[in-house]
């Protein structure tokens, strides 16, 4: 595997550093060359300071960037051989959208012939064959936007970063492009850096994802094994829709059983023989923990925990059912209509192997299932 970016402790100070904004918290990160790459994160994060400090529209506080094997975190952005598509880093205004787009083939000095049939492939990827002869004044904002990813696109570079580039797209043709973009990516080898805060196109998209919040990288990881194995209580709450439900929990056992009580005084009893060695006398150790069970591994049964609904919506493909559970509330996802109405009682199973076990202090993971986390 060859790397084509490293980030190596990069941390961005908005003022002084030590003193100003600290936007962005040690991130080391290593991007083999091409790979698709999703930092995902909330508002707020440093995703963009992440990205445009690889740009080079942003100074570096701390760290290092390595790029296609040599350091360019002094270098100006012209000096990085990376394709950006931007908001605000817009269209030149005085040339139609074909010479936009061709721009930077015609300044390498690529035969006129080979610049046209490039120009023509990526805009029929991105459905804009019909506005090459308009100006970008005279085209919509999703058109700008594809326009300006197309420009990206088109271009060998060392790197290719896209900050949000389909935010402006309806969702049906967020959905065709993804699919479009990611082949394109992969037919052309390209390395490329997405910011989205949308988690489907991150799964589509990416290779990996880079979760971050409040400046720090949580999680880098293929999408499996984000959902399958989150770090921290962070990465596991923030990835999946709808979120993972969460429960502090006291582990004791008697007599062959393996309680977890939970505050608001429900508990979920399993043979002591479900778990894992390992993992039942890490269980012990800690005696307090939070378990975590995603929505759709929660499973109406007809004797387990009692709960008793609150919502129930069908989504024209599934239920999200959520019931007063343990003085929470918990939320299950059923792929049928589920015939429940407000106020039902039910009750619920969550299996061993679907609990994700976490650290109360620091958040950490602990536990996957019958594994212990790393
Ligand atoms: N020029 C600036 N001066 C001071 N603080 C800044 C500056 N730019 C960003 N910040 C702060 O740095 C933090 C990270 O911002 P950043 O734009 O990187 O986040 P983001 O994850 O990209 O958010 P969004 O999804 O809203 O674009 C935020 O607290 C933001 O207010």
């Amino acid at each position: 595997m060859s790397l084509q970016l490293s980030l190596k402790s990069v941390d961005k100070f908005y003022g002084p550093v030590g003193k100003g904004v600290h936007a962005v918290k040690s991130i080391s990160m290593d991007v083999p060359r091409g790979d698709i790459i999703a930092l995902l994160g909330s508002s707020g994060c440093g995703k963009t300071s992440t990205l445009r400090m690889i740009a080079g529209f942003e100074t570096v506080s701390r760290g290092t960037i390595e790029l296609a094997g040599k350091q360019v975190q002094t270098l100006p952005p012209v000096r990085r051989n990376v394709a950006m598509a931007f908001e605000g880093y817009s269209l030149y205004p005085t040339v139609t959208v074909r010479d936009n787009i061709a721009f930077a083939l015609k300044a390498s000095r690529l035969a006129e012939a080979e610049v046209a049939r490039r120009v023509a492939h990526v805009t029929e990827m991105l459905e804009i064959t019909d506005i090459l002869d308009r100006f970008p004044s005279s085209i919509s904002g999703g058109q700008q936007q594809r326009a300006s990813l197309a420009r990206a696109l088109v271009r060998d570079a060392d790197l290719h970063l896209l900050d949000e580039p389909m935010g402006q797209l309806e969702p049906q043709l967020r959905t065709l492009l993804r699919g479009r973009i990611k082949h394109y990516v992969k037919e052309r080898g390209l390395t490329a850096i997405l910011v989205t805060h949308d988690q489907t196109e991150a799964n589509a998209l990416a290779d990996r994802i880079a979760v971050m919040e409040g400046g720090v990288l949580q999680q880098y990881g293929s999408p499996a094994e984000i959902k399958e194995r989150p770090a921290n209580l962070f990465t596991g709450t923030f990835v999946g829709e709808p979120p993972m439900n969460v429960f502090p929990a006291s582990v004791s056992v008697a007599a062959g059983r393996l309680t977890f009580d939970l505050t608001g005084g429900l508990d979920l009893r399993y043979d002591e023989a479900a778990f894992d060695p390992r993992v039942r006398k890490m269980l012990l150790d800690r005696k307090q923990v939070v378990i975590g069970v995603r929505p759709y591994a929660v499973h109406r049964v007809e004797t387990g925990a009692a709960a008793r609904v609150v919502a129930n919506q069908w989504l024209g493909d599934q239920s999200h059912i959520a019931a007063s559970f343990a003085g929470k509330t918990i939320v299950l996802v059923e792929h049928d209509r589920a015939p429940l109405s407000e106020g039902e009682p039910i009750r619920v199973e969550i299996r061993p192997q679907d609990l994700h076990v976490f650290d109360p202090t620091t958040g950490l993971a602990l536990s996957h299932g019958n594994e212990l986390a790393a």
